[in-house]
This record gives structure tokens, C-alpha cells and sequence, in this order.
């Protein structure tokens, strides 16, 4: 039997590279761990926005799920874009199978363009089918809006819906973030016990396709290592800062990020930051 770790992501496309099941596989390896993905929509996206959306049926989604469980185990598990209701009853299914296998839930709603990328009434329907099984949910400030149903504007605000979502909603850990506020990229972890910041300097860059699906993959990745939550989450933070202070510059809106910034540290970025 090899002693590699292994991660699974569940979720959409992203064409262009920056976002969604293409950029958790980038940051699997880059983290080193084995990769495993299961689509759940096909996203014709870029970097100024979405063209087009295709669900893939259900009972192929259940053959995808099928097909890893029957045979590679993960060793954790991320979701990313589950956009109907019956993928997220489906996909919890098979998560309650395996309550020891740490479960990261990136309750992705919007795309940084803007652009939905689940159906509203999923919405309501995440909360009670997946938030109570995750290991660590990390919503944006908009979806942490949504899961407590209020308006987050500060950071005690961010503290107050860190604490609902692991005391009212059931997640085990959460990380509210910050990357839509101003000032310091400031993201609050609450284990259940504690709450903590984890901030960073804020990069003035358009540059940020991406960053919570990287941020998610990271933490989902050291949590197949079997690093402890916060260990997984402080190393997300440490590698998306790097992510996109190197980011690529790369399409005509918001670019994405370099999933192999961390290893240029140090070194002045494009912008001649160092
Ligand atoms: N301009 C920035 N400078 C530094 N850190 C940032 C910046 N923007 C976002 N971050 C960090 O990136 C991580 C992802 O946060 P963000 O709030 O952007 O997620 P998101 O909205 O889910 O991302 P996306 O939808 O683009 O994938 C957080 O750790 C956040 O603090
Ligand atoms: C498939 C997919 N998942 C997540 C996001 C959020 O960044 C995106 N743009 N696309």
C-alpha cells in the first residue's frame, strides 16, 4: 500500500484554469498530495465572467462518486460548486458514509465576476445538508451573509457569524473571510472555542479569480497530511498571500493567481513588490 495522501475535490469547472476543480488540482500537487476530482457542472467561464453552464446529471455525478469510493480512498474532501439541490442531497450521502474521511466545505455561491453559480433555493438547502458535516466551512463575507442571514460589514461582525455558523449552523470549525473587506486581508477562524485572525497585507490587484478555491484546496490538502485544522488553515493563508502577491497577470479581467507563488518568495513580484 503507497503512504501517499490523497485529496478528493467535488466540483465545477473553470476553462481558463484559475478557479473551480482546475485550480484545486494545481494546489493538491503543489502541496503534494494526490488528487482526485468529481465534476459536478461544466463552466464555460473566464476571467471577465460566465458564458454558460451545464449540469452534469445526477446518476453520472453518483458513477463519478462511485468510481473514487469503490476504489482510492481520500484521505480528505473538498466541495466546491454543487449548484442544485439534489447534487447536495446526493453529496452528502456519500460524505455521511464517511464521517472520518475531514470534510472542507467551500460554500461556493458567486463567482468573483459576479456571476451565480448555485440556484437560490441551494442555498437554504446547504445549510442543512452540509455545514453540520463540515470539518471547516470557509465562506466569503457574501456567503457568510447568507448562511446567518444578516449583513457582515466589520470584523466583530465576521466574529458573531464565525461563532453561529459552528454553534447554530453545526460546522466544526469555520473561517469567515475577509477578502472583500478593506484595509488588511484579515479572515477569522473560530474552532469552536477560540477565535483567531489571520491577516495579511491587502495586494492591490484585479488579480483574485480564484482565491477562495485555492485557499479551500490548501486546507484540504494539509488535512490529508493530517495536519490539525489550524495548521491546515494558517498554511491556506500563508499560501494564498503568495498566491496572489505572484499572481500571472494573465486575461482581460480579474486574473488568476500563481498556484506556485510561494515558491518565489522573496523575489520582487510583476508589479516590483517585493
Ligand atoms: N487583495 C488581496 N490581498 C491579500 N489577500 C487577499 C486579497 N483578496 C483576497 N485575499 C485572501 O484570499 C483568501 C480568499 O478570500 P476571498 O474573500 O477573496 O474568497 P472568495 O471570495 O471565496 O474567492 P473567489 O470567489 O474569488 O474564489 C482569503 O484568505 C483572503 O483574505
Ligand atoms: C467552478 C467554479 N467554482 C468556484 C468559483 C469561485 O471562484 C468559480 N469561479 N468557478
Amino acid at each position: 500500500m503507497s503512504n501517499v495522501k490523497i485529496a478528493l475535490t467535488i466540483a465545477g469547472t473553470d476553462p481558463t484554469g484559475g478557479a473551480g476543480i482546475q485550480a484545486d488540482l494545481k494546489t493538491f500537487q503543489e502541496r503534494e498530495v494526490y488528487g482526485m476530482s468529481v465534476l459536478t457542472s461544466a463552466v464555460a467561464q473566464n476571467t471577465l465572467g460566465v458564458l454558460d453552464i451545464h449540469h452534469l446529471p445526477l446518476d453520472f455525478i453518483n458513477q463519478q462518486l462511485e468510481s473514487v469510493f469503490s476504489d482510492i480512498k481520500p484521505n480528505a474532501i473538498k466541495t466546491g460548486m454543487i449548484a442544485t439541490i439534489e447534487m447536495m442531497e446526493l453529496i452528502s450521502h456519500y460524505l455521511r458514509e464517511y464521517p472520518e474521511i475531514p470534510y472542507c466545505l467551500d460554500p461556493v455561491m458567486v463567482a468573483t465576476s459576479g456571476d451565480v453559480l448555485m440556484e437560490e433555493i441551494s442555498q437554504t438547502i446547504i445549510k442543512e445538508q452540509l455545514v453540520p458535516l463540515a470539518t471547516v466551512a470557509t465562506p466569503n463575507l457574501s456567503e457568510a451573509e447568507i448562511l446567518v442571514g444578516r449583513s457582515i460589514r466589520t470584523i466583530e461582525e465576521m466574529e458573531r457569524a464565525a461563532i453561529e455558523i459552528v454553534a447554530e449552523l453545526g460546522a466544526k470549525t469555520v473561517v469567515v473571510k475577509g477578502g472583500h473587506l478593506d484595509g488588511e486581508a484579515i479572515d477569522v477562524f473560530y474552532d469552536g472555542n477560540q477565535l483567531y485572525h489571520l491577516s495579511s497585507e491587502r495586494f492591490h490587484t484585479v488579480h483574485t479569480h480564484g482565491t477562495g478555491c485555492t485557499f479551500s484546496a490548501v486546507i484540504t490538502a494539509e488535512l490529508a497530511k493530517g495536519k490539525s485544522i489550524f495548521e491546515a488553515v494558517e498554511q491556506g493563508k500563508a499560501y494564498i498571500t503568495d498566491a496572489i502577491k505572484y499572481s500571472l497577470e494573465l486575461g482581460k479581467g480579474n486574473g488568476p493567481t500563481n498556484h506556485w507563488g510561494y515558491r518565489l518568495q522573496g523575489l520582487p513580484n510583476e508589479r516590483g513588490e517585493k
